[in-house]
């Protein structure tokens, strides 16, 4: 071979060579990255020290391969029982292989992108201007001698009502009352729980009374007892399960989804909003401090995914949404209109979940129910107004139909305003009330999911059957004082909400948000005493100058209403309403 050729031989030998070393090493560099991306994984999960991200958690690989293959073998005993005739069950671990490339990349879930802030010291503080406003007007409103009230016990006519505080007992304070089933005839029964005793004393004007010794045992119930069966709730858009216990109640379960400082997403609006499983806990809370006693009870509880939940499931197209996530998780997300599918599971840590657990109602067929249309329903549209968002006299219109127009409805409609103004819940669409009661009785509080959701935020516009009626009831009134003056509501809260397994339900910023929307509303009733004391003003005017005058009113003259936030007399306030008993 000539020296040439063996030059051009050796060249691309050693060409060769180190195109060879060249893959060598960028094979290396592929697999340093692949091992940093699942370090990543596991590094945030241990440090996220927060109550349940979806699908990232604190505990370690081993804890997550064993939860995967006890997942498997509880899966494959259920897809057995459901399906007898299919020998072999889908593969869990086909699912995890079918998701895992996006996962491994650690790509977000599309609700994961937006979690930014979550301390509290992140957000602008919000200013509460009444926090030294001690409302002594109404303090001495209230503590007036109220001779003059002229609704005490009776179906009130609402066509004409113009007082602002409207006082539904009877002299001795007590309002009429129906119950479902006497008690002592229900307690003689045998083989009653604790829930089927509170449904025999439903009552014509609340679900339970002041200080009931069964609420206490149906939340110890509802939280503790062993699981019989678990199905999918139809109806409604997100995902629920009725749970069935061992001894027969059942309960409501709204799954948590997120942490508890998550906040509304900025760009939904309240009917894409998620669902929140502390909501549901707080506002059952909240109603009864109220002293409504309108809502079902409602306990915390962490379960066990596979062993409570899929164990138990009771039909396939619920169990088929089970899986195993990529990060070793147990989840599932069931069927519904919204947010029902892989992108939006319910994930456990690594399987055990926590969630809401509201006692069910009496099945209808015992005690039907009647379901309304609330009349300051929202649009549920992204660009159309409801009417009372643009008629400034809408009330006049709800006060003269039925059931508004007599009876307790239209109060019951001003206390469910505070009660969702106070725990921002815009999502009141409808409400139910039994109808063994007639229309003279409460309306039941239900679905409170959407609840909670802004803590740095107040939506006056929840206030709207308030603000344009001018309405409310007296002892609704003397609570919210009681709140502000007294025993902070906020402090109240913690405590009741100290007694469930899931606390603290809620976050620090959200009763910060109840103390202040107190003041709020407080103030909204004080500019209807003032604007109610004007119109009183300006109507003995008009009369007497047509006395004088033999004409409905000197128009020049205006009149000019200086009235002082202290003291509202009584005369003033008090207009030509009429006594209907
Ligand atoms: N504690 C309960 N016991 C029995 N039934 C209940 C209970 N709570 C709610 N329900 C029934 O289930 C229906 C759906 O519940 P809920 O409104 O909480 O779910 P949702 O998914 O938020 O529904 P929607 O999308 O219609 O607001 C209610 O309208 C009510 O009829
Ligand atoms: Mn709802």
């Amino acid at each position: 071979m000539k020296l040439r050729d063996r030059v051009v031989v050796g060249f691309c030998l050693s060409l060769v060579l180190v195109t060879v070393l060249f893959v060598v090493d960028l094979q290396n560099e592929n697999n340093r990255r692949l091992a940093n991306v699942e370090n990543v994984v596991v590094v945030s999960g241990s440090g996220d020290g927060g109550t349940g991200d979806v699908g990232i958690g604190m505990h370690g690989r081993s804890d997550r391969t064993r939860v995967a293959s006890h997942a498997q073998s509880v899966w494959n005993a259920a897809w057995s029982t459901l399906m007898p005739f299919r020998a072999v069950a889908p593969d869990a671990a086909a699912t995890v292989s079918y998701q895992s490339r996006s996962q491994r990349l650690n790509v977000p879930q599309p609700y994961q992108q937006y979690r930014a802030r979550t301390a509290a010291e992140d957000y602008p503080a919000v200013p509460d201007p009444h926090v030294d406003d001690r409302f002594t007007d109404l303090v001495v409103r209230l503590s007036e001698s109220d001779s003059s009230v002229p609704h005490r016990g009776s179906a009130i006519d609402w066509t004409i009502v113009k007082d602002v505080i409207v006082d539904d007992t009877y002299n001795d304070g007590t309002t009429s009352n129906e119950y479902v089933v006497e008690y002592l005839e229900a307690a003689s029964k045998s083989n009653n729980t604790s829930l089927t005793v509170f449904h025999s004393r439903i009552s014509k004007r609340e679900l339970y009374p002041e200080n009931d010794t069964y609420v206490p045992l149906i939340l110890k119930a509802m939280s503790g007892l062993p699981i019989l069966s678990v199905s999918q709730k139809e109806g409604g858009t997100q995902l629920k399960l009725i749970i069935e216990y061992l001894n027969g109640d059942k309960a409501l379960m709204k799954p948590m989804r997120f942490s508890r400082e998550q906040q509304t997403l900025p760009n939904h609006f309240y009917f894409t909003d998620y669902e929140r499983h502390n909501a549901e806990i707080a506002a059952f809370h909240l109603d009864r401090a109220l002293g409504f006693r309108r809502a079902m009870p409602v306990s915390g509880r962490l379960v066990n995914i596979t062993s409570e939940l899929m164990a138990q499931v009771t039909s396939s197209d619920l169990l088929k949404t089970f899986f195993v996530s990529p990060d070793r998780n147990m989840c599932f997300h069931g069927q519904c209109s919204y947010y029902c599918d892989t992108s939006h599971a319910i994930c456990g840590n690594p399987d055990m979940l926590e969630g809401s657990f509201a006692a069910y109602l009496p099945s209808q067929d015992v005690l039907e129910r009647k379901t309304w249309r609330h009349p300051w329903r929202r649009s549920y549209h992204k660009r159309k107004k409801a009417k009372w968002e643009t008629d400034p006299n809408y009330c006049e219109i709800i006060r003269n139909v039925p059931p508004y127009n007599t009876g307790r409805r239209m109060l019951d409609i001003m206390d469910l305003s505070v009660f969702d103004f106070l725990m921002g819940n815009m999502d009141r669409h409808h409400y139910e009330t039994f109808i063994l009661f007639g229309n003279d009785s409460f309306p039941i509080h239900l679905d409170h999911g959407r609840a909670f959701g802004k803590a740095f935020q107040d939506e006056p516009s929840i206030l709207a059957p308030i603000i344009q009626c001018c309405h409310i009831r007296k002892s609704t009134l003397e609570k919210l004082l009681s709140f502000h003056n007294e025993k902070k509501l906020s402090e109240r809260l913690r405590e009741s909400m100290a007694e469930d397994p899931l606390t603290p339900i809620l976050w620090e910023p959200h009763l910060v948000a109840l103390d202040r929307r107190v003041g709020f509303v407080l103030q909204k009733i004080r500019e209807c005493l003032l604007a109610a004391a004007a119109a009183a003003v300006k109507s003995n005017e008009d009369a007497a100058s047509f006395l004088i005058h033999g004409n409905s009113g000197d128009k020049d003259e205006e009149t000019d209403n200086k009235h002082s936030n202290s003291t509202i007399k009584k005369e003033e306030v008090a207009t030509g309403t009429k006594i209907n008993s």
